[in-house]
């Protein structure tokens, strides 16, 4: 384990479990639909990795990247696309594939984007749901894990951008924050 890491809250193996049951609820839901899957950069790149490796359908993937103007997202609720996506939206069947919903508010404002171009439709497919921060009504069709309202790293989640490398997902010592 990480030294910095004070706790495991899903191990790796949980976390693969969890992702092959997701893959099979999905090929269910869109064989035939050919979905276009969105990873929504940086944090959701290793469960987009594993879990279109998981749904055995034909699908098309593309990727987002997106930043808060200001402070933080959670506190203005005002996002930029920093990488639009290569593929027209209109018409296609989208999954949005994220690491965690926390307020909800950079997935409010992308399900809002999707819409408006014309996605015939629209679902959310989270790892880690976090809903005690929730300051939107958005529920996803998909989910991993319900975690603490505690600050996770790990498998694609950062701190000052690190720690995206582990396997599994788990909790900072206090001391790493005040280094
Ligand atoms: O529900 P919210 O409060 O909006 O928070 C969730 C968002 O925050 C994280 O991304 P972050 O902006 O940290 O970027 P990253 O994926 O590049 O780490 C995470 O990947 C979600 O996209
Ligand atoms: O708990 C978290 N960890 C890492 N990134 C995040 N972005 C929103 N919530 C979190």
């Amino acid at each position: 384990m990480h030294e910095d890491i004070r706790e495991v809250l899903l191990s790796e193996s949980d976390i693969q479990e969890k992702v092959k049951e997701l893959g099979a609820r999905l090929t269910k839901d869109y064989s035939g639909l050919n979905p276009l899957c969105i990873c929504v950069l940086k944090g959701a790149a290793p469960f987009m990795s594993d879990l279109v490796r998981a749904i055995d359908t034909d699908l098309e993937m593309d990727y987002m990247a997106v930043s808060s103007y200001g402070a933080s997202t959670s506190s203005s609720g005002v996002v930029r696309i920093v990488k639009d996506l290569d593929t027209a939206v209109e018409g296609r069947h989208v999954i949005v594939v994220e690491d965690i919903i926390d307020s909800g508010l950079t997935l409010s404002y992308l399900l809002d984007l999707l819409r408006r171009r014309n996605a015939a439709s629209v679902k959310v497919a989270t790892l880690l749901d976090k809903p005690a921060r929730r300051t939107t009504g958005l529920k996803p069709d998909y989910c991993g894990f319900e975690v603490p309202d505690e600050f996770v790293v790990g498998y694609g989640l950062d701190y000052a951008e690190k720690y995206r490398n582990l396997p599994y997902i788990g909790v900072l010592k206090e001391n790493v924050y005040s280094d």
